[in-house]
């Protein structure tokens, strides 16, 4: 038989290192990315995660099948500067994107996925895609998109052979602001929206290594006057402007890279004695300032429902996780004890400096997307803020 049994062009690659082509249809931005491949288990949420700064050089595969038919908005995005393109730079879906059906979509998906320049595709049975990354890991990848359909398949593939991933790469420098910031914006409610800021019991400076909006909303809704700082700030630069808390954000890459830079301040601003949380890159980079090591993990964890256990209240919470490195355990010296550990896999997810007003956890408490159990981590770091000026307690649930 001569006739093609489709005459269907794809316009979207997935290009492998050892020259697998997986084809399907382009959307958002055309051209071609070299990143990391990872998944997201998430059902809601598909504008926060692709904005989460933690997500700089990597493709996310959604395996929710139906990504994009609530529209797109400016208020779910999690990024702190919103047009400078910080977050995952591919994505992977399996229907095509639908026209938008919600009253809080001020846009279009597809446009708003071209106008942040992520390359995405469509048609993947990202299911199937997903079990092949928990077997093989988090492989590196070219995402193309060419409305004309023309792919120069072998140069793509010497890239994805050619890219040296995300083990080593300080991303974190990348994603963080350039000049100090305030925060006032509070958590968004129901029929409301968002609140501003109001009266201030504490000071929280977060160090920006690719922070997430809705932290910083949360200190704010907890009465905090949030500064933002640069992630190479020095810490007598920090001290000076008189923190009663300090937090290490989120961030994307690997946190031993980053830890080169940040990993002195911190151990000076331990040293202060003021009280320091930290949320994901921020735990893995404060794991390494106590003596801690990090390693890449096989799959990672990406999703809005995994179970973590407080060891500190022997409660179980269901969390969203974000990561692609994890602290070793069995790594922690003596006096850092473990705090929180994954139902799934056992990894270590939090921390405590024993005997000082330090600690961090692996997940994100601050959900967005995801279930809100560990909001009372934050309140958890204000009683310690609260603690040394003698203010009463916050309930903690
Ligand atoms: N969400 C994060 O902060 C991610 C931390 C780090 N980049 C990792 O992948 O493990």
């Amino acid at each position: 038989m001569s006739e093609p049994w489709s005459t269907h062009k794809p316009t979207a690659v997935l290009v492998f290192a050892d020259g697998t082509v997986i084809e399907g249809t382009g959307a958002g931005a055309s051209g071609a990315v070299v990143a990391e491949l990872c998944f997201n288990t998430a059902l809601t949420g598909y504008e926060e995660i692709l904005t989460d700064p933690s997500y700089l050089g990597q493709i996310v595969t959604f395996t929710f099948p139906h990504i994009g038919n609530i529209g797109a908005n400016d208020e779910d995005i999690e990024d702190l500067a919103p047009d400078a393109r910080r977050g995952a730079v591919g994505a992977i879906f399996k229907a095509d994107i639908t026209n938008p059906s919600n009253y809080r979509s001020a846009g279009h998906f597809n446009a708003w996925l071209e106008a942040r320049g992520i390359i995405a595709m469509t048609g993947i049975d990202t299911r199937a895609l997903t079990a092949w990354i928990r077997e093989n890991g988090m492989a590196n990848a070219v995402i193309a998109h060419q409305p004309d359909g023309q792919f120069d398949l072998e140069d793509l593939r010497r890239q994805a052979a050619s890219w040296s991933g995300l083990e080593g790469r300080d991303l974190a420098i990348e994603a963080s602001l350039q000049q100090p910031a305030a925060w006032t914006q509070t958590p968004w409610v129901w029929q409301s929206g968002f609140g501003d800021g109001g009266s201030h019991s504490a000071h929280i400076v977060a160090i920006d290594y690719g922070v997430k909006r809705n932290i910083l909303r949360l200190f704010a809704g907890l009465d905090c006057k949030v500064t933002v700082v640069p992630a190479k700030t020095s810490a007598e630069d920090i001290l000076a402007l008189q923190p009663d808390g300090i937090f290490l954000s989120n961030g994307p890459g690997d946190p031993a890279a980053t830890g080169e830079y940040a990993v002195p301040v911190i151990r000076k601003l331990i040293d202060s004695g003021i009280p320091v949380f930290g949320i994901c890159l921020g735990h893995q980079i404060l794991a390494l300032a106590l003596g801690g090591r990090t390693t890449k993990m096989h799959q990672g964890h990406h999703g809005a429902n995994h179970p973590v256990k407080d060891h500190t209240t022997g409660k179980v919470e269901i969390v969203s996780m974000n990561h692609g490195f994890a602290v070793t355990s069995d790594s922690l010296p003596e006096g850092v004890e473990e705090t929180h550990v994954s139902l799934f896999d056992g990894s270590n997810c939090g921390l405590r400096l024993v005997g000082k007003p330090v600690f961090s956890v692996q997940h994100h408490p601050e959900a967005s997307p995801g279930p809100q159990d560990s909001h009372y981590l934050f309140r958890r770091f204000i009683n310690m803020v609260r603690e040394k000026s003698g203010a009463p307690a916050l309930a903690e649930r």
